[in-house]
């Protein structure tokens, strides 16, 4: 009898462009061990914290660091493998690294800046310089071509770095931060010339930022790194909706806790208890997430979790330590004043910031049970 044929197909082995690397790099107290992968075309972000290992992450890439141990693989290439002891050197890995501080040539104008990619990779001089007056144009920089790097503002000189990058159509593109020190307009420029221009079709990006923007806006894959390891991973969208570390809540403003919970019940691990409005079909250790516009503050309780039939009042007593705007609202940073609660951040209309702050030295804190979500741990 002939084989059904089949259906479905499995996803295809490692193609033969884009990233697949896996790293392990000791920097000082450092230990840095990572996985990154990403087919063609695809632009990676990675988030972290200050001196979660980001950077050390790209100049691994770049084969400025030497691995400890793994294998970088780049549009087919192996550019290292510990194993079988290879190790191309940064100069001929044809990847590009836009990093931090951008490091133009002082002594060169922006055009011959950007025309030293193709010129080193062989074009001559004169065919290097179109392509750096193309470049320059595409990043909105065509006016600047004469100017030495001393003569640029920060944006300025980002762009023209963002096309001395770009000029050399590397196989992996290593951008570090490259909003970072940008005001906001300049930001928002740079942001969407990057939306345009990154990646090329064959090529791969890998973008470290802090800004959960650049992430929803340029990458197709977040990749968290915490202390030098990954700590979530996914399209970006969905490591936002569900943020699996107080970092990654911290970022994008939703309270987050490690609870456990028992029937309707939430005891979170650093004190206070929570009522869910659904049950989990098992007890156990869950991360708690809470929106801070669903959080409920008021000068005493109001209503208990009796309203859901479940039992004593919820909430806990806290303390007004910060206020800030977040956008038509008032967000409240809250701690605890004994010791069943937790830390939070609460979103108010401005009009009752002045009822909650004025005079009142214990609010109470409540958030409704169809309001805490559960995921787990
Ligand atoms: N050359 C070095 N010598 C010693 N330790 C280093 C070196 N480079 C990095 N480290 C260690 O690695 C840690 C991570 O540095 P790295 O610059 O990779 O972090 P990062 O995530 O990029 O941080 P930031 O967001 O602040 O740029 C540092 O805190 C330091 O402990």
């Amino acid at each position: 009898m002939a084989a059904p044929t089949p259906v479905t197909t499995p996803d295809p082995p490692a193609p033969d462009g884009g990233l697949d690397a896996a790293v392990r790099v000791r920097r000082g107290d450092l230990v840095l061990d990572a996985a990154l992968t990403a087919r063609p075309g695809q632009v990676v972000a990675v988030l972290g914290p200050n001196g979660a290992g980001k950077t050390t992450l790209l100049r691994a890439l770049a084969g400025l660091v030497p691995l400890v141990a793994g294998r970088v693989v780049v549009g087919g290439q192996v550019l290292d493998d510990v194993d079988a002891g290879v190790r191309v050197p940064a100069y001929r890995r044809g990847v590009g690294l836009l990093p931090q501080d951008h490091l133009l040539l002082p002594h060169l104008d922006a055009r011959d800046n950007v025309a030293f990619g193709p010129r080193a990779q062989g074009l001559p001089r004169r065919r290097a310089r179109e392509v750096a007056d193309r470049w320059l144009a595409a990043v909105g920089a065509a006016h600047l071509a004469a100017a030495r790097p001393r003569a640029l503002s920060g944006g300025q000189a980002q762009r023209v770095a963002l096309a001395r990058a770009l000029a050399v159509r590397p196989a992996l593109l290593l951008l570090d931060e490259p909003t970072a020190a940008l005001d906001a307009l300049a930001r928002l420029e740079v942001r969407s010339l990057l939306r345009e221009h990154l990646p090329r079709a064959d090529g791969t990006g890998v973008l470290v930022t802090h800004d959960v923007l650049d992430a929803l806006a340029l990458a197709d894959h977040l990749v968290v790194l915490e202390t030098g390891r990954v700590v979530q991973e996914g399209p970006p969208a969905a490591v936002v909706a569900a943020p699996r570390t107080p970092f990654v809540a911290g970022l994008v403003g939703l309270n987050l806790w490690e609870a456990t919970v028992h029937g309707v019940r939430v005891r979170l691990d650093g004190g206070g208890e929570l009522v869910t409005a659904v049950a989990p079909a098992r007890p156990g250790p869950v991360l708690v997430t809470v929106r801070p516009g669903a959080v409920r503050v008021a000068r005493a309780p109001v209503g208990t979790a009796d309203d859901a039939g479940t039992g004593p009042a919820d909430g806990w007593p806290a303390r007004l330590v910060g206020l800030e705007h977040q956008g038509q609202a008032v967000r409240l940073r809250l701690q605890p004043t004994g010791r069943a609660g937790a830390a939070l951040l609460a979103d108010v209309e401005p009009d009752r910031v002045a009822a909650l702050s004025v005079g009142a030295p214990e609010l109470w804190v409540q958030v409704p049970p169809q309001e805490v979500v559960l995921q787990p741990r």
